[in-house]
Order: structure tokens, then C-alpha cells, then sequence
């Protein structure tokens, strides 16, 4: 029977590069972050839910959801926050299970569940262990303001919304240290899975 395992970190912290490394690997990825797009499109049930919690000023011209402007919203509320969670994050859980179950039936020995959150939410249940993405609060600091353009007070307001990625990475099953270089996490990747998969 495959694996289904979880993969997390916290903002900036390295999860979407080394899921990238594990593709390349020919591991199948479920990723929460894709999936809870697709959730909130127009028609889909969260997106009358959110606009009935949220007002319709949160809307683009086009009618679909403003998400750096929602983004600004709950970032700087945790009711807001753990608002929207309660309305995305059920829809989720429930696809991510539909999809890593569908590769466990294809005969898939491993199935990774890529969860930014996954230790804030209720997500521990879908996986059997866990693999976190560390990294020191200064690189995480300067990644997340070179990637999104945030001030430092902004991407500062975006880290404290989660569990601290070291109180993550002690509570894992498996650690990968992304402070070096992208070559230095690669090799990490390919250790952990022949470990995982042997
Ligand atoms: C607030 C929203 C609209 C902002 O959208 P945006 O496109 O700017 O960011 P994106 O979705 O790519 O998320 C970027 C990162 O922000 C962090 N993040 C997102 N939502 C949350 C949250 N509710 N709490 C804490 N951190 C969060 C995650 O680390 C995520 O990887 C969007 O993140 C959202 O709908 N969040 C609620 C759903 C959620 O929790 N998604 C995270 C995975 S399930
Ligand atoms: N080892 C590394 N060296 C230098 N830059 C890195 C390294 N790992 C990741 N980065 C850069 O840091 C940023 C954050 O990495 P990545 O997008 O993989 O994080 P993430 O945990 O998936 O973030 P989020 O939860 O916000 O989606 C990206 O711009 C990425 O290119």
C-alpha cells in the first residue's frame, strides 16, 4: 500500500521548491495552495460563502475574488483569518483525500501532500508522517520580501499568522535545512526519498 506523507513549512520557508524537486522526481504532489484556488472560484460553493461573509468589495471588476486585497484583510485579522479558514479549508481536506487516494489506487508508493498549513489546520489526519522545511527566520525574512515585494513590516505581519517554522520542524517525522543553496536542499530531497521509499 503507498504513503500518503504531508509536506509543510511556514511562508517562504522552501515547500514549493522542494515539491518542485520531488516532480522532478516523479513523486505525485497534492498542493493545498492550488487546490484552495480552485475552491473559490467563481460558482464554487466557498466563493458565495466568502462573498456573503466578506462583502462584495472584495470582488475584481471581472467578478472573481481580490485575493492580494483579501489577503490584506486577513493577514491583519485572526477572526477574518479563521474565518476564511472555516469556509476554505473543509473544501480542501475533502479534495486533497480525493486526489492523494486516487494515486494510492493507481498503485502510487508514495503521495505527497504539499500543506502550508497543515499543523494550524485540522490537515495531520490525511497524512502518516510529515516532512517540514526549515529555515532561519533571517533568510525566511528576506525571501519572502524579495519574492512578494512586501515591506518588512508586511511580510513580518505574514510570518507571525503561523506557527513558527522551528516549533514545526520539532514536531516532524523528517527535517529538511533549506538555508543553503537550491543544489544543497536537492540533494536533502533525494537522500530523504530513498530513505522514505527503500
Ligand atoms: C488570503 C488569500 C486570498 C491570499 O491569496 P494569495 O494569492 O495572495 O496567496 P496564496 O494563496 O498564494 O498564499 C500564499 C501563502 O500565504 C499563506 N497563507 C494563506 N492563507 C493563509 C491563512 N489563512 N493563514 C495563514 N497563512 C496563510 C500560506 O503560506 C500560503 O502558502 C489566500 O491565501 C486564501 O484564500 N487563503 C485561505 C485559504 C488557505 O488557508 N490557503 C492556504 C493553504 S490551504
Ligand atoms: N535554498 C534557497 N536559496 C535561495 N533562495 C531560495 C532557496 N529556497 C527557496 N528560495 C527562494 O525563496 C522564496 C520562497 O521559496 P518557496 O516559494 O519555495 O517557499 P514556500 O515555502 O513554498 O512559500 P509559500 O508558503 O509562501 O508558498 C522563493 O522566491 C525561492 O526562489
Amino acid at each position: 500500500m503507498g504513503k500518503i506523507f504531508g509536506l509543510t513549512g511556514s511562508i517562504a520557508s522552501g515547500k514549493s521548491t522542494v515539491s518542485n524537486y520531488l516532480k522532478e522526481l516523479n513523486v505525485p504532489i497534492v498542493d493545498a495552495d492550488v487546490i484552495a484556488k480552485e475552491v473559490v472560484e467563481i460558482g464554487q460553493p466557498a466563493f458565495k460563502k466568502i462573498v456573503e461573509a466578506f462583502g462584495s468589495e472584495i470582488l475584481l471588476e471581472s467578478g472573481e475574488i481580490n485575493r492580494p486585497f483579501l489577503g490584506s484583510i486577513i493577514f491583519n485579522n485572526k477572526e477574518k483569518r479563521l474565518q476564511l479558514n472555516e469556509i476554505v479549508h473543509p473544501e480542501v481536506r475533502r479534495e486533497m483525500k480525493e486526489q492523494a487516494d486516487r494515486y494510492i489506487k493507481q498503485g502510487e508508493p508514495l503521495v505527497i501532500l504539499d500543506i502550508p498549513l497543515l499543523y494550524e489546520g485540522n490537515s495531520i489526519e490525511l497524512v502518516e508522517k510529515v516532512i517540514v522545511v526549515t529555515v532561519s527566520e533571517e533568510n525566511q525574512l528576506k525571501r519572502l520580501m524579495n519574492r512578494n515585494g512586501l515591506s518588512k513590516e508586511d511580510a513580518l505581519l505574514r510570518i507571525a499568522s503561523q506557527i513558527p517554522v522551528k516549533e514545526k520542524a520539532a514536531r516532524a517525522d523528517y527535517v529538511i535545512n533549506n538555508n543553503g543553496d537550491f543544489e544543497d536542499t536537492k540533494i536533502q530531497v533525494k537522500d530523504l526519498l530513498n530513505k522514505i521509499i527503500s
